[in-house]
């Protein structure tokens, strides 16, 4: 006899268990691990979608988007099951700092954010396609005031820490006490993804 599950376990064509099975995706090691430590059972599927830079638009206008098609992309081929997509992004006097190019714009970077608080906003986009189809996106935006830098700090800074993947070409999660005065709002938003309220929604659309 074929060893399957009863029909009433399956949604359209998947197990019950695969189908409350979310998706993150993207390829931020941050995002799993935060996602891994709350314990909940989820599949990674990195976005290939491009992300839209747009300086004209607000802070959490743009991340919503970006998330918004990240999310999409992982939807569209996954029918069925609920896609997490998420986007941060850092803003200083309304200039939007997302990844660095290179070292040099990283250092260009960490000098306009030298002395100053700014702002750091994650958004996250719940989608699914298919029969019942959800789409719901929300952000968080959390301050961070940096100490005044100096070469010498900048430079020990970056023996330690890798900024090209990461959003203002910093770490709040590694070698803080070089860098950061102080954190004003979610830890983890300005990490990648305010966690606890992605897992809180996420609960109720599955
Ligand atoms: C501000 C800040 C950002 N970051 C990271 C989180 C994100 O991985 C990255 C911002 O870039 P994103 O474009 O939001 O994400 P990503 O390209 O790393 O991953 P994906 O699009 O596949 O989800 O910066 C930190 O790790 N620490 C920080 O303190």
């Amino acid at each position: 006899m074929i060893d399957r599950p009863p029909i009433c376990a399956m949604v359209g064509g998947m197990s019950e268990n695969e189908a409350q099975r979310m998706i993150l995706a993207s390829g931020s090691p941050r995002r799993r691990e935060m996602m891994a430590e709350a314990g909940v059972d989820f599949e990674v599927v990195p976005s290939d979608a491009d992300e839209l830079h747009d300086d004209s638009m607000d802070l959490f206008a743009l991340c919503e988007v970006n998330a918004e098609l990240k999310a999409k992309v992982v939807a569209e081929r996954h029918p069925g099951r609920l896609v997490i997509g998420s986007d941060t992004l850092v803003a200083i006097d309304g200039v939007k700092l997302a990844k660095p190019a290179d070292m040099e714009e990283a250092r260009r970077m960490l000098w306009r954010l030298s002395g100053r608080t700014h702002e750091v906003c994650s958004a996250v986009a719940l989608v699914r396609t298919g029969e019942r189809p959800v789409s719901e996106t929300f952000h968080v935006i959390s301050k961070v005031t940096f100490k005044e830098l100096s070469d010498e700090v900048i430079d020990a800074y970056y023996r330690e820490v890798d900024p090209l993947d990461k959003a203002g070409a910093y770490a709040v999660q590694q070698c803080r006490e070089l860098i950061i005065e102080k954190i004003d709002g979610d830890y983890h938003t300005i990490v990648g993804m305010p966690v606890a309220e992605t897992l809180e929604r996420a609960k109720l659309l599955l």
